[in-house]
């Protein structure tokens, strides 16, 4: 790597390491995660993607195959990606990305943090159902598995955020957020953490962009019909997805001192 890369991975590693930046990323990804909402809604919940009765579902073989295809172009290099299914995934393979070094910007023992089995059973579980009309096409199982991964990526992507923004919380404060690591007080890392008003507006905000972004778009007027319910994003966000940043947050602080 010559000097220009040097360069641009030390922009990259400050972003990393800037709150304001991460909590742009993170406003940034909630247009992702409400686009790809819209999308899974087009399909009805198509339930035999998801049967594991034999052997694993095709949802399963869908998301691993993919990643295998991702890592290999790259994707996983990035410190911002988790996969799913991340045990044996191939090397990067074209000259392209093969030289893409791995950034050591959070703590060892926290980097690793990977809470996506829990994203796919809430997704799974939770989600679906109330985003998608009941029913089964008998079709477009390809279609509907592939905005699930839209789905679940940009959550998985949201939520491992925490990881970032608990490495800056810390490098902020060590004196406040120490001795609650060393009695491994998980109440009290989460008050810490916590920043209520941040996440009101979140709230607030993904509500608006959910009737934006989901409105049916007529010539004339014809009432307000949306694609996915505007209030139903905010309520993801308020149960779900803001309590999941904040559990990866706990998480990875726990280990921050190992
Ligand atoms: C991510 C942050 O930490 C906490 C979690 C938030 C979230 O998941 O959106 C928002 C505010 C904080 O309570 C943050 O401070 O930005």
């Amino acid at each position: 790597m010559g000097d220009c890369c040097e360069t641009e991975q030390g922009v990259y590693v400050d972003s990393l390491l800037n709150l304001e930046w991460l909590r742009k990323s993170l406003v940034r990804e909630e247009d992702s995660i409400i686009f790809s909402l819209i999308e899974r809604s087009k399909y009805p919940i198509n339930s035999r993607l998801y049967d594991e009765s034999a052997a694993a579902s095709l949802l399963h073989l869908f998301i691993k195959e993919s990643e295998a295809v991702q890592a290999k172009t790259g994707r996983y290099t990035s410190p911002e990606e988790n996969a799913f299914f991340p045990a044996s995934l191939p090397p990067p393979q074209h000259k392209l990305v093969e030289t893409f070094g791995t950034y050591q910007v959070l703590h060892p023992s926290g980097a690793c943090i990977n809470i996506n089995s829990k994203i796919l059973n809430h997704y799974l579980n939770t989600l679906i159902p109330l985003v998608a009309a009941k029913g089964d096409d008998d079709r477009n199982y390809a279609a509907t598995a592939a905005s699930d991964l839209a789905c679940l990526q940009a959550l998985s992507r949201r939520i491992h955020y925490g990881k970032f923004v608990a490495e800056v919380k810390f490098r902020d404060s060590p004196q406040d957020y120490t001795p609650a690591i060393l009695a491994k007080d998980r109440e009290g890392l989460m008050k810490l953490l916590t920043f209520e008003s941040v996440e009101e507006a979140i709230k607030k905000r993904v509500e608006k962009k959910a009737m934006v972004f989901g409105q049916e778009v007529e010539l004339q007027e014809n009432g307000n019909y949306y694609k996915v319910k505007p209030e139903l994003v905010s309520q993801l966000y308020g149960e779900w997805v803001i309590p999941l940043t904040k559990f990866v947050q706990v998480e990875y602080l726990l280990r921050r001192l190992d």
